[in-house]
């Protein structure tokens, strides 16, 4: 483990008799995309929000290189370097893309080292120079001026990713980065993706779209009832026996309107769908 990979050791989260995480292990090492999958109640908002301190575990560990971040504020965690990407956009709708990064790069470590970008702190200068350059690779200098909330949800998702850059992280933790987004918007956010784990960044990716996550990451995890099922190389995970009998349960691997209960139905205790029988003929009336 480097410096500033994410590791989660034992995490466990209650709520009254619900275990919502239950003695979870996870690593997201720096240069890498991590995926985390699972279907509707797995746990993986609740892990997500217990990675970033918006929760408090009830046992286990958040560890971001070696220190041990378990009861961190999601600020001060930010201030490390570990900064998040929201599901609703967290930028201020009055004002521009350039001033709403502008924020974000201000608001940096202050102890930032080097790395994402080769740029270090120096003032109002330097944040100028943070979001110039991010804006160019992000190719969204053309909407510099736009103000936030006038934008469409493709650009705002896209805004919200270069908000979280300017921030200069060391691990980047995404959540439903690619709601909303059409095809070519996708496919443009994944190649952002690469890129940016490939410039050392440790990546993990939360998101409905099973398909995309199978298809950028290079290692998943995978969620059922809040405790970690199969974990690997996208292909090991895709064809584990549970993996698979959860989602074919469930419709194809997965979109979130695909992932719900059937009509009238009940989740089973912890999320858990077994596999459906499929009828031969259709049922009769
Ligand atoms: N604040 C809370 N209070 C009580 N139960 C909760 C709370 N948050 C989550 N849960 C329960 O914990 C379990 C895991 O929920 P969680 O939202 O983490 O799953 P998820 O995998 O993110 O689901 P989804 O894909 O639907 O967002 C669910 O059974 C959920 O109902």
């Amino acid at each position: 483990m480097s410096r500033n990979d994410l590791r989660a050791r034992d995490l466990v989260r209650r709520y009254g008799g619900l275990t919502a995480v239950e003695n979870v292990s996870m690593d997201v090492p720096r240069g890498q995309i991590t995926g985390l999958i699972g279907p509707n109640g797995a746990g993986k908002s609740t892990l997500f929000s217990l990675l970033t301190g918006v929760e408090q575990p009830d046992g286990g560990k958040v560890l971001l290189g070696q220190r041990d971040i378990t009861r961190m504020s999601p600020d001060a965690r930010s201030r490390r370097g570990l900064v998040q990407t929201f599901q609703v956009p967290s930028l201020f709708p009055s004002l521009t893309v350039g001033d709403n990064l502008l924020v974000a790069a201000e608001n940096r470590r202050r102890d930032y080292a080097g790395g994402l970008l080769g740029l270090k702190a120096r003032g109002r200068a330097s944040a100028l120079a943070v979001v110039d350059e991010v804006l160019d690779s992000l190719e969204l200098a053309d909407i510099r001026g736009a103000v936030a909330g006038t934008l469409p949800t493709g650009a705002l998702r896209l805004v919200e990713f270069a908000r979280a850059l300017c921030a200069r992280p060391d691990v980047l933790l995404l959540d439903e980065p690619a709601s909303g987004l059409d095809a070519a918007e996708t496919d443009r956010f994944s190649a952002l993706v690469r890129r940016i784990a490939d410039d050392g960044v440790a990546i993990l990716l939360v998101d409905h779209d099973v398909d995309l996550v199978f298809a950028v990451v290079d290692q998943v995890y995978a969620m059922v009832g809040g405790r970690v099922v199969a974990e690997g190389a996208p292909d090991v995970v895709r064809n584990d026996p549970t993996v698979r009998s959860v989602y074919l349960a469930q419709g194809p691997l997965a979109s979130k309107s695909t992932s719900a209960p059937p009509p009238g139905g009940v989740s089973p205790p912890n999320g858990v769908s077994p596999p459906l029988p499929q009828p031969a003929f259709p049922a009769a009336r």
